[in-house]
């Protein structure tokens, strides 16, 4: 099979083989009802629809129990609505017959339902539509399942979620349920955060929210604590005696490109490094938990976050590309960062002096994310061989997932030399034909199968925001400034300083190359 195209596997949507997973949510059948609210909009036609489509093909969505409904303001029919998600879901002209019959299946299970998000006459027609799909499906009552994912700008949720709560909601506890999907930014710092968390709460409880973080859907996030805790050789380095500094970095080579009113309001602190970089971090660095119970997995995610110290302004560097202000949607003044090197410091045990360095930027000279564990220097050096660099384990997230020991060892030849080189495992050529699904894919599935291990819990959020609260309002209030840096380069040169300063040590004439099939 060509790398990159999917495998068309039907598989039984109760058959759970991963670890970890609750057994109480075992086999969870009956009438799926999935809602995307805000349909019209940028994430649910790039991401939410072609990620329900790729659930569809691999039969986790079969067409007997399952229905989608898209739900917003714009007024569409539902042809309209399956035409705009067709031209995300083929994007090639010579897209084969199969694919375009299989586009065409899915398409029939979705139907859209215009109306507002704070008039209950939208979302009782919402429910009303739910409820013929249901009694046609021969649901009985309180056996069906309502997924509300909430592809919209937060300042709705509140009023979306007591729509929900008030009209739509799964008739009975007896069997079926009802369950809410919520994006970042999920707040805006501490205060919104817990009011919007307040909020939602008095409506669900905690076991029907899914705070979505995409980047825990990533292949090589997920891999990160199999990694760490069922590989001896780590264990014993994982720690402040072995490793000099960890990098979790961001980058992406374009700029805002038509999100600049939405990215005006957060900047690049809120819209990556609160929620997607943090996250990683947390995975990095928390202690090995219980088991794998989603709660236990959490409560050790909440202890790290508690342990990191306050944010100190010099050890942070923030950047904006010239020409962001050029967007019409970015106010003349603005001085949102869309840069930022950030340095946390987490006060235990095992990370006590360690830097963790979180790098995020848009408009940079690559897209890339990937984190860079740096160890010491080797005691007694007798080759003198540290200017060739430190060794280094890279874990490569995209694109091309890969993880890499950067070493030293001998020059191949007659003389005693050293070098550079690596222990490489790239995906696409170690598991070559084997499609690594998209994050949205993963944590839909998830959502579905009520597996809460790789969403964000209430007390998380909270450690999160607590972080970056303080510096963020400094931002806000313009007592800190973004440094200009050329759309293209690797962003302000203070941010490079900074990472030498809390001692990072660069390699120079070594550049890892992913290998070619
Ligand atoms: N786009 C992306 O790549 C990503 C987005 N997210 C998050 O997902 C959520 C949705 O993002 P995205 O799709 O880009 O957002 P959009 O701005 O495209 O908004 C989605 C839909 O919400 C409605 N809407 C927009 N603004 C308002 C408003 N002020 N009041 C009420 N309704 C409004 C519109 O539908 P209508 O007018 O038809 O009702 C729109 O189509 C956000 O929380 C975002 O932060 C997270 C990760 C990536
Ligand atoms: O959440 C967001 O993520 C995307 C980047 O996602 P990726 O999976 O392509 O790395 C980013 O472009 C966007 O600004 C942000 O809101």
């Amino acid at each position: 099979m060509e790398s990159g195209s999917w495998h068309i596997e039907k598989r039984d949507i109760s058959r759970s083989e991963s670890f970890g997973r609750d057994v109480d949510n075992a086999p969870e059948t009956g009438c799926l009802s999935i809602v995307v609210l805000g349909a019209s909009g940028d994430l649910a036609k790039k991401k939410t629809f072609p990620a329900l489509y790729h659930l569809f093909l691999q039969g986790f969505l079969p067409s007997e129990e399952v229905h989608i409904f898209g739900y917003a303001r714009t007024k569409i029919s539902d042809d309209e609505l399956r035409n705009r998600i067709r031209g995300y879901l083929i994007t090639d002209k010579s897209a084969s017959t199969e694919h375009l019959d299989n586009v065409t299946k899915f398409l029939e299970l979705v139907k859209y339902v215009s109306g507002s998000y704070d008039s209950e006459e939208g979302f009782q027609l919402l429910d009303k539509e739910i409820a013929k799909h249901e009694l046609s499906k021969n649901s009985v009552e309180g056996s069906s399942r309502r997924l509300f994912y909430l592809a919209l700008p937060p300042s709705v949720y509140p009023s979306v979620c007591k729509m929900i709560r008030h009209n739509c909601m799964n008739k009975s506890d007896l069997g079926g349920w009802t369950r809410i999907v919520v994006e970042k930014p999920f707040g805006k710092d501490l205060e919104s955060a817990e009011q919007l968390s307040s909020q939602i709460g008095q409506l669900f409880d905690e076991p029907q929210i899914y705070r979505i973080d995409h980047y825990l859907g990533k292949e090589l996030v997920q891999n990160l604590l199999v990694l760490r805790f069922a590989n001896r050789f780590f264990l014993p380095l994982w720690n402040r005696d072995n490793i000099d500094n960890v990098q979790i970095v961001f980058r992406e080579d374009f700029g805002t490109e038509g999100r600049g009113g939405y990215f005006d309001e957060y900047g690049i602190i809120r819209d990556i490094i609160q929620n997607h970089l943090l996250q990683v971090l947390c995975l990095v660095a928390m202690e090995k938990p219980v088991s794998l119970k989603p709660e236990h997995i959490r409560d050790e995610k909440v202890k790290v976050l508690q342990s990191v110290l306050p944010i100190k302004d010099e050890e942070v560097v923030l950047g904006q590309y010239e020409a962001y202000r050029d967007d019409p949607t970015v106010p003349d003044h603005s001085n949102t960062p869309t840069f930022a090197t950030v340095v946390l410091r987490i006060h235990n045990e095992r990370w006590e002096g360690v830097p963790f360095i979180l790098k995020a930027g848009k408009a940079l000279n690559s897209r890339k994310a990937e984190i860079r564990v740096q160890f010491k220097d080797v005691p007694g050096d007798i080759f003198k061989c540290k200017k060739q660099g430190r060794n280094e384990f890279v874990i490569r997230l995209q694109p091309s997932e890969a993880m890499y020991m950067k070493l030293t060892v001998k020059q191949p030849g007659l003389e005693m030399l050293t070098v550079q080189s690596e222990l490489d495992l790239s995906y696409r050529q170690r598991y070559q034909g084997v499609t690594i699904p998209e994050a949205y894919e993963r944590l839909i599935l998830d959502t579905i199968r009520g597996d809460q291990q790789h969403f964000v819990r209430r007390d998380e959020l909270k450690a999160a925001w607590e972080i970056f609260t303080p510096l963020l309002h400094r931002i806000d209030d313009g007592e800190k400034k973004p440094l200009p840096y050329k759309p293209g380069s690797r962003g302000p040169e203070a941010a490079d300083e900074l990472l030498a300063k809390a001692g990072y040590v660069q390699t120079h004439g070594y550049i890892w190359i992913p290998p070619t099939l």
